[in-house]
């Protein structure tokens, strides 16, 4: 029996996953992932798929979690008619802290394409872009032990904030995990953290929804290419202790490969 009653939601794909996860179901994006992950893409093509997933996933995301506020703001229209020519409606509170997290390297350019994003619409001191200098820890065999920080750069408290994490593969979750923790041991405790993998594994949702309740999860697309077929016939998460995404060295499969590596052309 699934752990959780069947989350339904237009414009997104049904699943078990728990109220706090989003799988966004558009056919654009599928297809944009697609040749991102297919290996004959030269990579000048990669940066602007990147940019086409992350501006969409985060317009769904960011649209939906951030606050909002009732605004007034004045048109050129004002000009001709004094009273009705201001825009009056609801959009993002302006005056809610948001902190996107810049998880080196694979996120960089997701994390560059957001924050300008919300930068665009935010007022200034409103939004800020940390480094998180992260590294995963393997051991003789490839497998993945850890994850080191040392060299990052946070630029303050993220008390009350929203903390939004866009790295691409979200594969055995350990390092948004390890994200988080450095942030609630060091930087304060934010209002909501958002996670926006491109490519999430059944794995990495329950470790990173399970490490807080803080996390939303929004996944532009789920990987259990690994699960028996049977497994694979169901709707995601309903039998979500069998199904698998991960291959023994911590891999996405089907996924894209190492993202972090293709990206910068740096096989380390
Ligand atoms: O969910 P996890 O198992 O923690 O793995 C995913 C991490 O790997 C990728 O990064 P990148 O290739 O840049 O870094 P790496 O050297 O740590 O693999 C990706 O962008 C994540 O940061
Ligand atoms: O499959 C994976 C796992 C980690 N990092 C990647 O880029 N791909």
């Amino acid at each position: 029996m699934p752990n959780s009653e069947l989350i339904r939601r237009a414009g997104e794909r049904e699943h078990y996953y728990g109220e706090r996860v989003h799988l966004v179901d558009n056919a654009l994006i599928q297809s944009a992932i697609a040749r991102l992950g297919n290996g004959d893409s030269r990579r000048a093509e990669l940066y602007r798929l990147l940019e086409l997933v992350y501006h969409s996933l985060a317009v769904e995301a960011l649209g939906n979690e951030l606050p909002r506020a009732r605004v007034e703001v004045s048109t050129r229209m004002q000009e001709f008619h004094p009273a009705e020519g201001v825009f009056r409606g609801e959009a993002l509170d302006p005056s809610h802290s948001v902190v996107v997290v810049d998880v080196i390297r694979g996120g960089i350019v997701p994390a560059q394409i957001v924050f300008e994003m919300l930068t665009a619409v935010l007022p200034d001191a409103c939004t800020r872009l940390d480094h998180l200098n992260m590294a995963r820890i393997s051991d003789d065999q490839g497998r993945v032990t850890g994850v080191d920080l040392s060299g990052s750069k946070v630029g303050g408290t993220v008390e009350g904030a929203t903390l939004v994490i866009p790295d691409p593969m979200g594969a055995t979750g350990s390092t948004v995990v390890r994200a988080l923790e450095h942030y609630l041991e060091h930087h304060g405790r934010p209002a909501k953290v958002v996670v926006l993998p491109m490519i999430a594994t059944p794995e990495f949702v329950r470790r990173v929804t399970e490490a807080s309740e803080l996390v939303h999860v929004f996944a532009a697309r789920l990987d259990r290419g690994l699960s028996a077929p049977d497994v694979l016939a169901t709707t995601p998460g309903e039998r979500w202790s069998e199904e698998r995404g991960l291959n023994d060295h911590g891999y996405i499969v089907p996924g894209a490969g190492g993202v972090g590596e293709i990206l910068n052309n740096a096989w380390c």
